[in-house]
């Protein structure tokens, strides 16, 4: 299996409200670094599994919804518990929905999001794509 990676951030607020994340039940900021890797079994016909610039371009347009949002009150988002790993999910899914609008054709079968909390903590989730 062939991989490429590129690697974003995004700026949010938010707060987890359930004692079990103690002080972060408050409001409080993230950056996190965002990694989206994708696989495909075999490169296409440029010897790539998909350009950088574009894949880059689609994790910059996935992350541009979120950066500078409070995801307390963002639609998509209310009530839910924005965890690192749930985020992870968020941007895979919101990137494969993309990937197949914007790029039919595109040979990727699998992706993986991991979300870098700081240096020594982070999540991810892995899908596959149609
Ligand atoms: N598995 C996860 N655990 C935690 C997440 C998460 O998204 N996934 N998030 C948080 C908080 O949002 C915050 O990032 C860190 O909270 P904090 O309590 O300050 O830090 P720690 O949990 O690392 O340390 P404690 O000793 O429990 O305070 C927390 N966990």
């Amino acid at each position: 299996m062939y991989r490429l990676t590129v690697r974003d951030h995004v700026m949010i607020a938010h707060s987890l409200p359930d004692p079990a994340f103690g002080p972060a039940q408050a409001l409080h900021g993230a950056t996190f670094v965002v990694e989206a890797t994708f696989h495909r079994a075999e490169l296409n016909e440029k010897a790539i599994v998909l350009d950088i610039g574009v894949a880059t371009a689609a994790l910059g347009a996935v992350l541009a919804d979120l950066n500078y949002r409070n995801l307390d009150e963002h639609p998509d988002l209310v009530g839910q518990l924005t965890t690192t790993e749930h985020l992870a999910r968020v941007i895979a899914d919101r990137l494969a929905e993309h990937l197949g609008r914007d790029l039919p054709g595109h040979g990727v079968t699998e992706l993986d999001v991991v979300l870098r909390e700081h240096p020594d903590a982070w999540a991810g989730y892995t899908r596959s794509l149609d």
